[in-house]
């Protein structure tokens, strides 16, 4: 299998350090706000990388971390005056909602800041130690011309840097490049006890800490947005690489940004939209056939139109697969693999062995999906089977996708729901107790459920 790996700047190989094991550490959000269709992405995307890994037999140990502690937090638990936990936790909460709407599969192991401030102190001990890291006026650096690796990762010079505009000055720094390890706290701020006074972890640190404790000093493969390259994973990298003195990540993996009209979609612009609301108006395979059908190092613009678009192809998809469960009475009968399924399910290996092609193996569902209507309009069994498995149990897995029939599962839990309460209702009238049959009938007309009498029995609509 080859991928990018951005520290090298060019695809490579892929061989983990264990034969058929790969360990993997993916920047998960910070809890401030509700997540965007651009932090989506790398869920989406990691996730079915990780159910690739899996299909092709390894053993994947994936963690991703969630920034429970952090300037923005703090800042918004400020503004409703609650104490920054409430926030974390409320969108920790929300977080979940929006991963299990996707469909998305919880990492292994998914650890918060503020459980490891005391691993956090200790590395950072050890950078003092090791001559890497400074206190200054209670915050403590990470001194970057000290580490000779420094801007491997970003491919940048560490002058050209010093010369950049973006990076402020600062007398209590030795160098403006330098970065906080760990940070004074200012009156009323959360803070924990350190060597160096109460205070709480920079940024950077905690992601070098956890993927330690929960990967190892070097495990296989290190992904995020293409924005956390720099200087958040080149941060990471140094602090890591300086105090245990080897290689951190063997490969680095970024997805590119969602984009509106140009700009990189993001809370502080505040161009976002909600994943949530992408996925009620859109449905969880649409929105993640639209992430999955560029390749993930592009940049992606969102527009509503090209979720149109693509909820046109994916609602085709659902429907022949459907059509073939109507066509069977319900379960479309197990085949053994047929030549035409090996070749197909290789040509998907392949294309995802490539730097994870994913829009080839979307376009070839697509295709597969045709193939899958052409038979069930020609009854041919075998090629519905073949066709409806090839989606059903090889494809749509892999990537995440068309594993449940979005179209027809809420529309028949509902008329089992209502089924219930229909005959709750009529059990009611039989037994004389008008009173109850009236509430139903009411309480379900002002949620806008109409019931009617008609000959074939009650039947309900929905306004
Ligand atoms: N527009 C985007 N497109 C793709 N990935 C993104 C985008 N915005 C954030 N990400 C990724 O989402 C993950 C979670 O990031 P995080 O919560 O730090 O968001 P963020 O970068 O602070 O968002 P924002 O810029 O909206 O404040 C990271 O891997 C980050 O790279
Ligand atoms: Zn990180």
């Amino acid at each position: 299998m080859k991928i990018y790996d951005t520290l090298k700047g060019e695809l490579v190989e892929f061989k983990p350090i264990k034969e058929k094991e790969v360990k993997m550490y993916v920047c998960g959000p910070t809890v401030y706000n509700l997540i965007h269709v651009g932090n989506g992405r790398p869920m989406i995307v990691f996730d079915a990388f990780r159910r690739f890994l899996e299909y092709t037999g390894y053993k994947v140990t994936m963690v991703q971390n969630f920034t429970d502690i952090d300037d923005k937090i703090i800042n918004k638990a400020i503004e409703e005056n609650v104490p920054f936990e409430e926030v974390s936790e409320r969108y920790i909460t929300q977080y979940w909602k929006d991963a299990q709407n996707l469909n998305i599969r919880a990492s292994n192991f998914h650890p918060k800041t503020t459980n490891y401030v005391q691993e956090i102190i200790k590395f950072i001990e050890d950078l003092i130690k090791k001559g890497y890291a400074y206190e200054s006026n209670g915050d403590v650096y990470f001194e970057v011309r000290k580490f000779k690796d420094y801007g491997k990762l970003s491919h940048r010079n560490i002058d050209d840097m010093k010369s950049g505009a973006r990076i402020e000055v600062s007398d209590i720094k030795k160098d403006p490049l330098d970065f906080a390890l760990w940070k004074n706290a200012k009156p009323g701020e959360p803070a924990w006890e350190s060597p160096w006074g109460n205070g709480r972890p920079g940024w950077h640190i905690e992601c070098s800490v956890m993927s330690g404790e929960l990967l190892g000093e070097t495990f296989d493969i290190h992904a995020g947005g293409n924005d956390l390259v720099f200087p958040h994973h080149e941060n990471e990298r140094a602090q890591s690489m300086a105090r245990h003195g080897k290689e951190f990540a063997n490969y680095w993996m970024h997805n590119g940004m969602i984009k509106v009209s140009g700009d990189k979609m993001s809370k502080s612009i505040g161009n976002i939209w909600l994943i949530r609301d992408v996925v009620k108006e859109f449905g969880a395979d649409t929105t993640k056939v639209f992430i999955l059908s560029k390749h993930y190092r592009t940049p992606l613009d969102f527009t509503k139109e090209g979720l149109e678009e693509q909820k046109k192809s994916v609602t085709r998809v659902q429907n022949s697969l459907i059509e073939a469960e109507k066509y069977f009475n319900g379960t479309v009968p197990f085949i053994k693999n047929t030549e035409y399924m090996k070749q197909t399910i290789n040509n998907m290996k392949e294309a995802l062995s490539e730097d994870f092609n994913t829009p080839k193996v979307i376009a070839k569902i697509f295709e597969v999906s045709k193939n899958l209507n052409k038979a069930i309009t020609e009854k041919n069994e075998q090629q519905i089977k073949e066709n409806y498995h090839l989606i059903k149990n090889e494809m749509g897995p892999v990537l995440g996708i068309f594993e449940k029939n979005e179209v027809t599962t809420n529309d028949s839990k509902m008329d089992k729901v209502m089924e219930v309460i229909i005959n709750t209702r009529k059990k009611a009238k039989k037994e004389k107790n008008y009173e109850m049959s009236d509430y139903i009938r009411e309480e379900l007309k002002k949620v806008g459920i109409i019931l009617k009498d008609t000959p074939q029995g009650m039947e309900y609509t929905i306004q």
